[in-house]
């Protein structure tokens, strides 16, 4: 069955206790969503899910939120949750140009982009969620200490997001060009569908985590 023609799938979600609805309404209370003080680490364009739930049932104490554009795709990742729900994963509809409407100052540990769209056109590289506009919202909700995992298997996506860091104001913490053979960095890695996708064919994974600058707790 093709994604795009699962039947109600804006309706699915709109019924389903794992998206939450009106996300803006809980910024800067999102610990009450998951009734704990635990960390909260978000995935921005988190596709069907597969790297959050592992990531979720891997790390009980740690709370999870993905973030996806299309319903048909979000529909997947719910099925999974209705099978074996992880009390610490939620999902959000959303596009991500609008994430600063929804979180709060310091509220987030960790943020997760995953093989993300390359927008190869240059006058679409300000919609790219690695670009230096996406960085700059990150630092509104980012907190002091909190870093920026970015992998992809796109060279020139990878390349455009490296340049970007400085620009930004951020700074490298650590960087492969073929993480799979990166024995150090692939310590505690769990692959997203596009990771296995695309590392199944051969190509090398690049990786790199980000800090920001004026990070004095270093
Ligand atoms: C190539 S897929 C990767 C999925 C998953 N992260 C993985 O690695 O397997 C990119 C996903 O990001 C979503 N996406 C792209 N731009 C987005 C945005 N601005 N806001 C929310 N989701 C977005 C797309 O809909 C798609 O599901």
């Amino acid at each position: 069955m093709r994604l795009k023609n699962v039947p109600g799938s804006r309706e699915a979600i709109a019924d389903s206790v794992f998206v939450i609805h009106e996300p803006e309404t809980n910024k800067g209370a999102w610990q009450q969503v998951f009734g704990n003080d635990h960390e909260i680490h978000v995935e921005i364009g988190m596709g069907k899910g597969r790297f959050l739930y592992e990531m979720a049932s891997l790390h009980p104490d740690i709370n999870y939120i993905g973030i996806e554009k299309y319903s048909s795709v979000l529909l997947r990742a719910i099925q999974k949750m209705e099978e074996k729900e992880l009390p610490n994963l939620r999902f959000v509809r959303m596009d991500a140009e609008d994430i600063t409407e929804v979180f709060g100052r310091d509220e987030i540990d960790r943020i997760y982009l995953n093989f993300s769209d390359p927008w190869p056109k240059d006058r679409h590289a300000k919609r790219r969620l690695p670009s230096r506009q996406f960085l700059a919202r990150y630092d509104e909700f980012l907190k002091g200490n909190g870093v920026l995992e970015f992998k992809t298997d796109n060279r020139d996506l990878f390349d455009f997001a490296v340049e970007e860091v400085p620009e930004a104001g951020w700074k490298i913490k650590e960087c492969t060009y073929d993480l799979h053979h990166d024995d150090r960095l692939m310590q505690g890695n769990v692959m997203t569908e596009y990771e296995e996708k695309f590392s199944s064919i051969g190509n090398p994974i690049c990786k790199y985590i980000i800090y920001r600058q004026n990070d004095t707790n270093r």
